[in-house]
């Protein structure tokens, strides 16, 4: 097995935020992989999300839609779903991908969903390049707000 097998079954500690292009992509790499996974039989429009932790490991999620459109779930719900029954963490890093592989930046309400499980630092690979969740979800009102540890309430 090599250390990308490794990073990607999320088995070694890491940095951690990504520093470099090619941690970048060795997460977006689970994002893509995720991705393959995605029930898209409305919007046709799969997208694949992956999480690095603290601890290292790697989170991955992806979109389930509902015939009922409004129900959908994106990418980042079921992430954020499984990282809880993982055993919960706090994201250090996070990218999502669309089918062409291209980055793309969460919505509105995965935003929120996202700050709840964040590291403070937490980055986001998008599009333009790497910025923090705070950048894209400024002035927030989260779990930092009621002193609430998410580590500590499971
Ligand atoms: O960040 C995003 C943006 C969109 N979607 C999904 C929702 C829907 O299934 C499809 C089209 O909006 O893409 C995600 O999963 N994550």
């Amino acid at each position: 097995m090599t250390q990308d097998d490794d990073f990607l079954t999320g088995r070694i500690a890491r940095i951690p935020v990504p520093d470099h292009d090619a941690d970048w992509e060795r997460l977006t790499t689970q994002a893509r992989i995720a991705m393959t996974r995605a029930y898209v039989p409305y919007s046709d429009y799969p997208v694949g999300a992956a999480a690095l932790l603290e601890d290292g490991s790697v989170i991955s999620g992806c979109n389930v839609e509902n015939a009922s459109y409004g129900l959908t779930l994106c990418a980042e719900c079921t992430m954020i779903g499984a990282l809880q029954m993982a055993g919960g963490g706090k994201i250090v890093a996070f990218t999502c991908v669309n089918r062409q592989g291209e980055y793309i930046t969460p919505c509105g309400r995965c935003r929120q969903l996202l700050l709840e499980f964040s590291a403070e630092t937490m980055h986001v690979r998008t599009a333009q390049g790497a910025t923090t969740l705070d950048a894209l979800l400024p002035q927030s009102f989260g779990p930092r707000d009621l002193e609430i540890n998410t580590m500590e309430t499971r």
